[in-house]
């Protein structure tokens, strides 16, 4: 007999109401964001959205928005249904949207809309659309927090957002100056797309057929700052920890997590693994992560010992082997996400008078990736860049133009250049 499906009703778990907004309804946001709301004293409702594609609410909303989490550990899952999402809708439904963002019950929006979405185009034309309707309706201050993987992600989302203001009326962004908060995030969870086995495993846990479990770790972090205390005091008891200042630990993660996860994402599919987990029983890619993490330390302020336990942490997630983590998905839009993962540890080691090796297996690895080696180039904003590598006359040049992206003021630095193209050739021909 068929498994019934996730209902409200079915589980006896009523919609909390409304306070948050969500963009961008993907999976990390369901195993981070919504989460850490429904582990407040007073549980907040989420009324999300989709970004690009309306799949996922289409996909909840026949469940109620309800959904399993499965946090995997290296030997068991435990699972959890998540009522956050009182409310699952397109994207597209900009009636709804402006309804949403009008409701004075509303305190907060959170954002997950990828490193793309900074760049401008319907996400943050959304928001400043329902920021005229809130406005409009006098429903007061709002907060916006992004929860993406970008430097100073609370003024990355500030600029765009006031941007759009300006471009549909200046009036706008007046208001929005005064009215709304931009605290940064550093957010932390590792969190793969969900396969049919993860589907399986959700309804064999739970006995709820889920068209939509979400799978990720047990770590978790948010660390945000305290604007985003302010709109929702109940999270601090919830886990977040608030600082005035989040830009330390959002360069330790960037760096060392995320700089890591690249590195392996674009030299691993070379050693033929195509998870994050088969990297880190190679010794091929372990060491050049090891220098890596090495070079980040020339400019993360923390103590020795506190950077070598968050190394340690973030080697054991990796190691995670249940987890699946694809290269796949971490290889994807690597123009946009490799300057904020690598620049500035590059600088920092050639300031030095050093050569970033690890940092150099990363270049070579995404130069070989642009050239179509590796898992299949998914990068929108990457197609001159590709041309340009694939049709260099030899590999210093192919380097060139790769480091020319990443960190534009070391183009002309010939021997970093040279290393990476040396690199590049040593990788292509062991492959
Ligand atoms: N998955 C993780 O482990 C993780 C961890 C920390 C932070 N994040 C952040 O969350 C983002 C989303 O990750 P996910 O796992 O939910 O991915 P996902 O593929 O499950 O969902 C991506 C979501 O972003 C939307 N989107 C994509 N491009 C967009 C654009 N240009 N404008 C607006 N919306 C857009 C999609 O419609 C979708 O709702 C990441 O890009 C990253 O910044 C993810
Ligand atoms: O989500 P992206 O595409 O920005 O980056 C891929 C991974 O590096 C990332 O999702 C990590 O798993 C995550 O940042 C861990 O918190």
């Amino acid at each position: 007999m068929a498994a019934p499906t996730l209902g409200r009703g079915r589980l006896a778990a009523p919609a909390a109401p409304v306070r948050a907004v969500h963009l961008g309804l993907g999976a990390f946001h369901r195993a981070h964001q919504a989460w850490y709301l429904h582990r407040m004293a007073e549980p907040w409702g989420v009324a999300a959205f989709t970004g690009t594609r309306p799949d996922a609410a289409a996909a909840l909303a026949p469940q109620d928005g309800l959904y399993t989490l499965l946090t995997r550990s290296p030997d068991r899952d435990h699972a959890e249904i998540i009522p956050t999402l009182s409310e699952v809708h397109d994207g597209a439904d900009l009636a709804t949207w402006r309804a949403r963002l009008a409701d004075p019950g509303v305190a907060l929006v959170t954002l997950t809309i990828t490193e793309a979405g900074y760049r401008g185009g319907t996400a943050a034309e959304r928001l400043a659309l329902g920021l005229d309707a809130r406005r409009a309706a006098g429903a007061g201050p709002l907060t916006i927090a992004s929860c993406d993987n970008l430097a100073g992600n609370g003024a990355a989302a500030r600029a765009v957002v006031l941007e759009a203001c300006t471009a549909r009326d200046p009036s706008l962004t007046a208001w929005v100056d005064e009215n709304v908060a931009f605290p940064s995030s550093m957010v932390d969870r590792i969190t793969p797309h969900a396969t049919d086995a993860d589907r399986a495993a959700a309804e064999r846990a739970t006995g709820y057929a889920d068209a939509a479990p979400v799978v990720t770790e047990p770590f978790s972090e948010w660390v945000a700052e305290d604007a985003l205390r302010a709109v929702a005091p109940g999270l601090a008891d919830a886990g977040v920890t608030f600082v005035p200042d989040v830009t330390p630990y959002e360069r330790r993660k960037l760096f060392v997590l995320n700089g890591g996860h690249s590195l392996l994402a674009y030299a691993g599919p070379l050693r033929g693994h195509d998870t994050v987990a088969a990297c880190m029983g190679d010794p091929e890619l372990t060491g050049p992560l090891e220098q890596w993490w090495d070079e980040t330390g020339c400019v993360l302020g923390f103590p020795p010992g506190e950077l070598a336990a968050y190394r340690a942490a973030v080697r054991g997630r990796f190691a995670n082997a249940r987890m699946g983590h694809r290269l796949a998905q971490i290889a994807a839009d690597g123009s946009l996400k490799l300057p904020v993962r690598a620049a500035d540890v590059v600088r920092a080691v050639r300031r030095r008078g050093a050569m970033p090796d690890g940092a150099a297996v990363l270049l070579a690895g995404w130069l070989l990736h642009l050239r179509g080696h590796g898992v299949a180039l998914a990068d929108p904003g990457a197609a001159a860049l590709a041309d340009g590598v694939r049709s260099a006359p030899d590999a210093h040049r192919a380097a060139a133009v790769v480091v020319g992206h990443v960190v534009p003021d070391l183009a002309a630095d010939h021997e970093l250049v040279d290393r990476v193209a040396v690199h590049a050739s040593r990788m292509e021909s062991a492959a």
